[in-house]
């Protein structure tokens, strides 16, 4: 039996950082998505080991579960019904399996990811033989929650072959878990992200998970409902970062200047809290239209300065910021920040001849942009992969 997740990546609108730090944040689904096929061995196949190919890298591992079992002996026992957080002995362990690999030294960022799959095999799986292939749409470690995605996508594929879950094994194409099946599969992620981020908020595995648009403070969500069209172009950076490092970045600025830095987390969540009241108001005609989208732009200015605060901006942020600033648009960093992904919000009437031209200035500097639809699906299952 095979089976096949997608999971989307995620812009944040407002409140990166501060959604560690319990405050409110805005997030959107975008159209671009990891997939994870699971597949098990037939007895047939005489295959005694966990392989896992990350295709588009490429790179492919092999663990024998002989092996597995030498060095996780205590994992597999484990009820997939109730997650549980990875202890530091465990991923001492994980971390000398994935070492014995041998990482091309170019792809050691994917250490953590790697890290992230055997834990959540094994917890949910133990030892059984089994072949995961990974790929993905969307940039790795760039801000649009690459890492949220591929454990999303990996935890609705391990689940989708266990007992937990309820499948129409008829159904052509993309199908939707249940909405205790979907809450599983988040807490799931949630591990898993908690192996790659150290302390993440829990705000990208959720918006992957249930996908729409929607406002996250402190573990709990709530949908959003969007009454006006939000169009927002992605700028890719390229300079590479690393969200574990920013966010504990964050936190060490946070110890040495508490109060400060409470002031700048509620500023934030007070910005998130208006973008969303206006994107849910509604809306009469182009004129109110533009008008939100005035205070839209204003508040990303509002919250990049904020952010900037945060010791997370960066020149080539800054220099999108510069670059778009020309045209009157608004820019803010979007996930994790250091680089990475910026977003720029284009009003519904900006003429397609100006947008062309912002696109040509920014991939002049060697950036590279791109429009996903914004606002779309969750995790989704197929279990006809070839469909
Ligand atoms: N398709 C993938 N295959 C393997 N590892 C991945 C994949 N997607 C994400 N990861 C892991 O997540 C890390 C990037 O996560 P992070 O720094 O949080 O940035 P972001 O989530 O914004 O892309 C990668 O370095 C890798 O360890
Ligand atoms: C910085 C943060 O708010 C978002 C990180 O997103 P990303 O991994 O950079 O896509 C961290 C978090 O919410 O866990
Ligand atoms: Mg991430």
């Amino acid at each position: 039996m095979d089976v096949r997740a997608r999971a989307p990546g995620k812009i944040i609108l407002a409140g990166e950082h501060a959604v560690v730090h319990d405050t409110t944040a805005v997030a959107a689904a975008i159209d671009l998505y990891t997939y994870v096929s699971l597949h098990f061995p037939t007895p047939s196949e005489n295959d005694d080991a966990l392989k896992l190919h990350l295709k588009d890298i490429p790179l492919e591992f092999s663990w024998p579960v002989g092996r597995l079992k030498e060095v996780l002996p205590e994992l597999g026992s484990h009820p997939a019904s109730s997650p549980s957080s990875c202890s530091f002995e465990t991923i001492k362990a994980i971390t000398s399996l994935v070492e014995e690999q041998n990482i091309p030294e170019a792809n050691i960022a994917l250490a953590s990811g790697i890290s992230a799959f055997l834990w959540m095999y094994t917890s949910i799986h133990g030892f059984k033989p089994a072949k995961a292939v990974v790929t993905s749409e969307l940039p790795l470690g760039a801000g649009l929650g690459s890492s949220a995605a591929l454990c999303v996508a990996l935890s609705a594929a391990l689940l989708a072959l266990t007992d937990y879950v309820k499948l129409d094994f008829n159904h052509q194409g993309w199908q939707m878990f249940g909405d205790s099946e979907l809450e599983l599969v988040n807490k799931w992620a949630f591990e898993g992200e908690k192996i790659i981020h150290g302390k993440p908020s829990g705000l990208d595995n959720t918006v992957s998970t249930y996908g729409n648009m929607i406002k996250f403070l402190s573990g709990e969500l709530t949908r959003i409902k969007t009454n006006m069209p939000i169009k927002m172009l992605i700028t890719n950076t390229k300079v590479g970062r690393n969200t574990k490092t920013l966010v504990s970045n964050v936190s060490d600025r946070t110890m040495r200047h508490s109060s400060a830095m409470s002031s700048v987390f509620n500023a934030v969540g007070s910005i998130s809290n208006e973008l969303a009241s206006i994107i849910q108001s509604p809306v009469s005609d182009d004129l109110a239209i533009t008008k939100k989208e005035e205070k839209l732009g204003e508040l990303m200015e509002m919250n990049q300065g904020l952010l900037q605060c945060m010791g997370v901006s960066h020149a080539s942020i800054e220099t999108v910021i510069r670059i778009t600033s020309k045209y009157k648009l608004s820019t803010k960093l979007t996930g994790a920040g250091g680089g990475g992904c910026v977003l720029t919000l284009l009003p519904n009437l900006l003429s397609g001849t100006v947008v062309d031209k912002v696109i040509a200035d920014l991939e002049s500097c060697g950036f590279q942009c791109l429009i996903a639809g914004i606002g779309g699906r969750g995790m989704e299952i197929s279990c006809n992969p070839s469909s």
